[in-house]
């Protein structure tokens, strides 16, 4: 993604070189607490946090032609097409001026995750994934009284789906790389933020 990032390396053969920023992913079932989390993330840490489904409401605000289309795809739970939500996210990493991003809520699914690989070339420092009971997230996302219009019954079910049929096939296969950190999401913030620290606080920040 050459427009992201605009440092550059001169590399051993004397080419010049992207550096490419410092992403991890962010992935867990609704409700599980991810952009709690993050907050707590970026205020230690100097991380910027990118929420995809933030910014695809934002996009639903503002207007555009894509409006509609991600309404209907949000109220029932479905992924919206890749290439939508990789350009609100490269637009919000250039906007950002900061080399290191929290990606929250995406890759949601195997076409997310190919195409942001393809079109930025970037592969995430690591994968931050809160685990937690469906019960306990169903509680939490029934309690939020955030306004959002997919917090109700029927379509948290569908989210709850679509979450164990094609986002945790992504955190399998970064976790057969290795990349996987889990976190038991089911405590409370402040414990849950412990072990959070815990890990950014490790030499594994760096990209690749
Ligand atoms: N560890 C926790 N214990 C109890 N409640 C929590 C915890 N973490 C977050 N919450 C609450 O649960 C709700 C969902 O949290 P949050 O919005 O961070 O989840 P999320 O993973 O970003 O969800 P979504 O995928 O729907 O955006 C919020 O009301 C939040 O205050
Ligand atoms: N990569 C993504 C992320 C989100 N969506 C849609 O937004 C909804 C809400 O996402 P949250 O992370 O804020 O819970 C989600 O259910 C999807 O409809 C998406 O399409 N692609
Ligand atoms: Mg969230």
């Amino acid at each position: 993604m050459g427009t992201v990032v605009e440092a550059t390396n001169q590399g051993e053969n004397g080419n010049v070189t992207e550096q490419k920023p410092t992403v991890v992913f962010v992935l867990g079932g609704p409700g599980s607490g991810k952009g709690t989390q993050c907050a707590n993330i970026v205020e230690n840490f100097g991380y910027t946090h990118l929420s995809a489904g933030d910014l695809l409401r934002a996009e639903i605000k503002s207007g555009s032609e894509n409006g509609t289309m991600i309404q209907n795809m949000i109220k029932e739970g479905k992924i919206v097409p890749s290439e939508v939500t990789i350009k609100l996210l490269q637009k919000a990493m250039q906007e950002s001026g900061n080399d290191k991003f929290l990606i929250d809520g995406f890759p949601r699914n195997e076409e997310n995750r190919a195409a942001f690989e393809e079109v930025t070339k970037i592969e995430p420092a690591f994968v931050l994934y809160f685990d937690c009971p469906d019960e306990e997230m169903e509680r939490r996302l029934l309690n939020r009284n955030q306004g959002r219009e997919d917090d109700n019954i029927e379509t948290i079910r569908k989210r709850f789906k679509v979450f164990m049929d094609s986002s945790l096939p992504v955190i399998n296969y970064y976790d057969a790389k290795g990349k996987v950190r889990k976190i038991e999401a089911a405590r409370p913030i402040n414990e849950v933020f412990e072990s959070v620290k815990a890990i950014f606080s490790t030499k594994n920040e760096k990209a690749d």
